[in-house]
């Protein structure tokens, strides 16, 4: 019998997501057909308090044995964690990270990786040298449904050449100047939050076509702020892929729903795919076939993927199996397209006069 890697977490923080993650990291493994590694909640910390930390631990149904710590500090000094989970508002992923790569902890952090570029190459920088396992939590890299959808792009070729990709992810979000999506001080905003999904969905078409050769694409961008806290409430971006002559239209915005039917469109000569809702949790595709004229025939072929839990687990059986081998990065959320993405978005906030205070911007002096 083959054994099974037992990957040992800790996570950081005790929010909303922290507590998804969590839950879908307990899931019996078997439930989604893995049986080459599993998952322990060994501790967690919360900044607030160690009671927190402790009933967040009994609320995700972590082990009595799980200890419950009332700092971060404490948590990345804990001998028996080996990956620490980063689930901080984006505001505190880079210095929380460097925390736990400082105090020698592999590390999976939320989307997105960092404020800027600047702070992730120097995440990087500190991974490599301290040869550590680093990952952006871009867990929809990671569907099957986003496995098989590349198949048939890249080795079926169903869509011929893939001319030009539409993506939105909008949300219609209470006004509220105090959550984190309005906050510039948590790094609130339309594209850092929710249009890195949107982003995400280029890189997975545009950017991995075999054709792209890797090439970041050039981009313009559109911001609107509100008026109610100056972070981006609207951001639409062009992207040009120069060596696929593929264009793709990224849009974001936390007012509006984006469309039910069809949050991305992928648009070959052959025929087209859409993804309906949710652009952050996809759960089917279809297939629009289009005759030589580039109109549709009317024949579709919609494929529907289960997700035995939240969805979260993929990205986590990834770390752990990239922990069992050794390696430090994982190629199908790899470090070189987080810094791609990251330079995105700096290009087009800063190109639209948007930044958010310095502290957050800044890195530190020996980055
Ligand atoms: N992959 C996905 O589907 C999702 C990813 N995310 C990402 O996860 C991150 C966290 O989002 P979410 O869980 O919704 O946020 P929450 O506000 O629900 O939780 C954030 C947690 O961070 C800790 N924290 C530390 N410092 C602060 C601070 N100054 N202000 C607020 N919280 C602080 C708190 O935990 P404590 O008190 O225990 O320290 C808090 O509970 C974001 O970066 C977001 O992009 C969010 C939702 C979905
Ligand atoms: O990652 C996310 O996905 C779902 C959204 O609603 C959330 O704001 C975002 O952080």
């Amino acid at each position: 019998m083959t054994s099974v890697y037992e990957c040992k977490w800790g996570i950081l923080a005790t929010g909303g997501i922290a507590e998804t993650f969590s839950k879908d990291l307990l899931i019996d493994p078997s439930t989604r057909s893995v049986s080459d590694v599993k998952h322990t909640i060994v501790a967690a910390a919360s900044s607030s308090s160690s009671s927190r930390a402790t009933e967040f631990l009994k609320k995700v149904g972590a082990d009595s044995s799980a200890k419950g710590y009332g700092s971060y500090e404490e948590l990345v000094a804990d001998p028996n964690v080996s990956i620490i989970y980063v689930a901080t508002p984006h505001s505190h992923h880079y210095e929380n990270t460097l925390l736990a790569l400082e105090a020698g902890k592999h590390v999976c952090c939320e989307k997105p990786f960092t404020i800027n570029a600047a702070q992730t190459k120097h995440l990087i920088k500190v991974a490599r040298e301290k040869k550590l396992f680093l990952m952006e939590a871009v867990w929809i890299r990671f569907f099957p449904l986003v496995l098989e959808l590349q198949r048939l792009i890249f080795e079926e070729k169903i869509l011929g050449n893939v001319r030009r990709v539409f993506s939105d992810f909008g949300n219609q979000f209470a006004p509220d100047p105090k959550h984190r999506l309005y906050n510039p001080d948590l790094g609130g905003g339309a594209l850092l939050d929710l249009g890195i999904y949107a982003l995400t969905w280029q890189m997975i078409t545009l950017f991995a076509d075999p054709k792209n050769n890797k090439t970041a694409p050039s981009v313009v961008g559109s911001i609107v702020k509100t008026p109610l806290t100056n972070v981006d409430e609207f951001t639409t971006m062009i992207l040009n892929f120069g060596p696929t002559l593929a264009q793709g239209i990224a849009s974001t915005n936390m007012t509006i729903r984006c469309s039910d039917k069809y949050c991305v469109l992928i648009q070959g000569d052959k025929a087209d795919i859409s993804v309906p809702w949710a652009p952050y949790r996809p759960t089917s595709f279809t297939i629009h076939e289009k005759d030589s004229e580039g109109v549709y025939t009317g024949k579709e072929d919609k494929k529907d993927f289960d997700i035995p839990g939240h969805g979260m687990f993929w990205e986590a059986d990834a770390c752990a199996r990239a922990l069992r081998d050794g390696k430090l990065e994982e190629e199908r959320c790899s470090l070189a397209e987080s810094t791609i993405t990251m330079e995105i978005m700096d290009k087009v906030r800063y190109s639209n006069d948007f930044r958010y205070p310095e502290k957050l911007e800044a890195t530190r002096s020996d980055a």
